[in-house]
């Protein structure tokens, strides 16, 4: 609330509210109304709460997507330098300043991430209700039921994703990923249609600068007192977390 009160102040000494997202709020909140009078769309805890559900929504699940190609990197050297050469073929070494353009051409880092939201992702289900009455796969659902889409388990269906849906496989995805499985829709990481993820592709662009930072200054492998054991709390995440061996690569 003291961050907003400084946010208003600074406005009515026509400094504006600010270029981020609270301040983008606060400027789309005071919008002319009837009679040309200033009226607020949102409360002040709707706007607090807009920014916690940003809070929540874009922090753990990128940390946890990180942690957990991390995981598959570590246990996956092949994969770990096949990346680290993409990623110096296309950003260049440590210093190299990092440019959208240079993350856009990460192919394989890309198809990596999307095998880990595919086997890890970090939202194993999703609720929806019904609007209507309705009818799934031969059940009849009514009007108003809460309906859990369990995508963590769609992720793994070998009738979907073939006889190795349980294996880590980032090819599959190297023609697309509409392409990655018997169903062009099959990935729900993110969810899909209206209410989907609104950061995914800041949560891609995140992810994959952080993952250029790592590779070209460090090898990595898994601590061998890593106990594997996922568990959701809220997000997908290592019950024990993951302790990881660094090796700093000669520069
Ligand atoms: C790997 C990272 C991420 C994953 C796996 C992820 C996943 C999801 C999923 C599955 C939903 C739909 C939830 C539902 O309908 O029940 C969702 C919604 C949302 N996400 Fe993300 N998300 C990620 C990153 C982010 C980031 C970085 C931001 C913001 C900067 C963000 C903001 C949101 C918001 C605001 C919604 C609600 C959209 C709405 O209801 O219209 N997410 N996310």
């Amino acid at each position: 609330m003291a961050i907003i009160r400084e946010r208003q102040a600074a406005a009515k000494e026509a400094k504006g509210y600010g270029n981020d997202l609270l301040g983008l709020m606060l400027e789309a909140n005071t919008s002319a109304g009837a009679g040309g009078q200033k009226v607020a769309a949102m409360s002040m805890d709707d706007i607090i709460d807009e920014c916690k559900t940003f809070f929540f929504a874009g922090h753990d699940t990128t940390a946890h997507l990180l942690t957990w190609a991390i995981f598959l990197l570590g246990t996956h050297p092949e994969w770990q330098q096949k990346l680290r050469e993409e990623v110096l073929r296309e950003c260049g070494g440590t210093g190299t300043p990092l440019h959208g353009d240079a993350l856009n051409k990460l192919k394989l880092t890309t198809m990596v991430l999307y095998e880990t939201l595919r086997l890890y992702g970090a939202v194993i289900m999703i609720a929806r209700q019904t609007m209507a009455d309705t009818e799934l796969g031969g059940v009849k659902i009514p009007k108003g039921t809460i309906t859990m889409i369990p995508t963590a388990m769609m992720h793994r269906d070998e009738e979907v994703w073939g006889a190795d849906a349980g294996e880590f496989k980032p090819d599959r995805f190297r023609n697309g990923v509409g392409r990655a499985a018997k169903h062009p829709s099959a990935i729900l990481a993110f969810a899909i249609g209206p209410r989907s993820c609104i950061g995914q592709d800041f949560a891609m662009l995140e992810a994959k600068a952080t993952l250029v930072v790592i590779l070209r200054r460090f090898e990595f492998e898994i601590a061998p007192e890593y106990v594997h054991a996922p568990v959701e709390f809220l997000t997908l995440q290592p019950k024990c977390g993951l302790p990881v061996l660094l090796k700093l690569l000669d520069q």
